[in-house]
């Protein structure tokens, strides 16, 4: 199975967050790598990552950053491969740090940003699964699956437990 999804992000203190959009992808059995990869740390990296990413036959590049969250953007500018942000939470501002620094692109260079933190992680592994099932019907009928599950599990009524 090729790997058709990169998730990447600026640092290991990412990964709690980020692996909630991993785990998404193993459930719908999406070949995915992981890669730590900072625009503020690792330039050069990014450059190569971005540079390089079509040709390794990527479709979708996840990157997940707090803070000055420049990574999803300056992944966007580098490579035509679809971009989905996720701003990680912060101590110092909640994420909305993250959030609007992945969220504000100028014109040309869009990211699709998720929700702040954990949710938005693994929104970010849907959104990928639903990009790449536009091409892939086994994919779809396992992410239709996936979402009529979930619906499933959603009691009628509220209880006091
Ligand atoms: N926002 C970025 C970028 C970037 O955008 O290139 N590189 C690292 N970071 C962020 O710095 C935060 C703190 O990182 P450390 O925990 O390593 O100090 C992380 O959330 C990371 O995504």
């Amino acid at each position: 199975m090729s790997i058709t999804v990169g998730i990447i992000m600026g640092s290991q203190s990412d990964w709690p967050t980020m692996k909630n959009a991993a785990t998404i992808l193993d459930e719908l059995g999406i070949a995915y790598e992981t890669k730590i990869v900072s625009a503020h740390r690792t330039p050069d990296r990014l450059w190569e990552y971005g540079k390089t990413a079509v040709e390794r036959g990527l479709k979708v590049i996840i990157a997940g950053a707090g803070g000055a969250a420049h990574l999803p953007g300056m992944m966007a500018s580098k490579t035509r491969v679809p971009v989905v942000g996720v701003p990680v939470q912060t101590k110092a501002l909640s994420g909305v740090d993250s959030l609007y620094s992945i969220l504000q692109m100028p014109k040309g260079y869009p990211v699709a940003t998720m929700a702040i933190g954990a949710a938005g992680a693994a929104n970010a592994g849907l959104m990928a699964a639903g990009i790449l099932a536009t091409s892939d019907d086994a994919l779809a009928a396992r992410l239709d699956k996936w979402r009529a599950d979930l619906s499933a599990s959603i009691p009628q009524e509220p209880t006091d437990d």
